[in-house]
């Protein structure tokens, strides 16, 4: 039986990055926000749902959907995020399942899901143990107005849309702590998989 392993975290506490590490150890990442970028693509359902909830201004010239036009309209607006959610997620989760599945049927020991809001939207049934990348607030929203050039506002509106980092510690298996550099963050994540014998 594969070890299924749920990594999650808050916004720009460092997932995408630890999920990186994995490679490492030959270990498949199915990641939810590629996913999530896939199933918004022109000619999948919910593309023409997000047109029709929220108009043709979210489209680009290209008919591509304009993620920073939608993401300033659904994290200013909690009902709006709600409906995407609504629209995106069943597509994102199926996919991911079968990516998941693939990885098994293929042979793999432990696949691991990178999934943001696997506690908010109560996914953890999916998997068997979860990691959260956690660092200090301040440590996040410095991060995540660096990564991608959001002022204060913008940031803590994203922050605030997701449980706090606090909670998921709380709720988590295992916690790496990211604070410090990536090498550090690499070093906490090997013993870990040791730990669970993984590796
Ligand atoms: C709003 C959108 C268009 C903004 O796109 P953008 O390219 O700017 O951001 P990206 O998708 O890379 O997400 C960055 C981070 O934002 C956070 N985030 C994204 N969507 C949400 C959401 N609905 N609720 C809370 N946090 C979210 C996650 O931490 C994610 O890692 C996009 O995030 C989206 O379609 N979101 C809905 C789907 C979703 O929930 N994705 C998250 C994992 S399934
Ligand atoms: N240990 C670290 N030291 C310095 N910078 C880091 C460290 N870990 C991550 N970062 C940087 O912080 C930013 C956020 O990290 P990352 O993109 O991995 O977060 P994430 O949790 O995947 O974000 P999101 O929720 O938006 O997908 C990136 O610019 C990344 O390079």
């Amino acid at each position: 039986m594969a070890l299924i392993l749920g990594l999650t975290g808050s916004i720009a506490t460092g997932k995408s990055t630890v999920s990186l590490m994995f490679d490492d150890f030959n270990i498949p990442v199915v990641d939810a926000d590629k996913v999530a970028r896939e199933v918004v693509c022109p000619g999948e359902k919910a593309y023409d749902q997000i047109i029709q909830t929220f108009g043709d201004t979210v489209l680009r010239e290209d008919k591509t959907i304009d993620r920073p036009k939608l993401g300033e309209i659904v994290f200013a607006d909690e009902s709006k995020r709600m409906q995407l959610n609504e629209i995106v997620h069943p597509s994102v989760r199926e996919k991911m399942l079968q990516h998941k599945n693939e990885f098994v049927d293929r042979g793999a020991q432990c696949v691991v899901l990178d999934i943001p809001l696997l506690f908010e939207s109560k996914l953890t049934h999916f998997v068997d143990k979860t990691i959260v990348v956690a660092v200090e607030k301040k440590v996040q929203l410095q991060r995540l107005m660096e990564r991608d050039q959001y002022n204060e506002e913008e940031a803590k509106q994203r922050i605030h849309s997701q449980m706090s980092i606090d909670e998921k510690v709380e709720l988590a298996d295992a916690v790496i702590d990211n604070n410090g550099t990536k090498s550090q963050s690499y070093e906490q994540l090997e013993s870990l998989l040791h730990k669970w014998n993984v590796l």
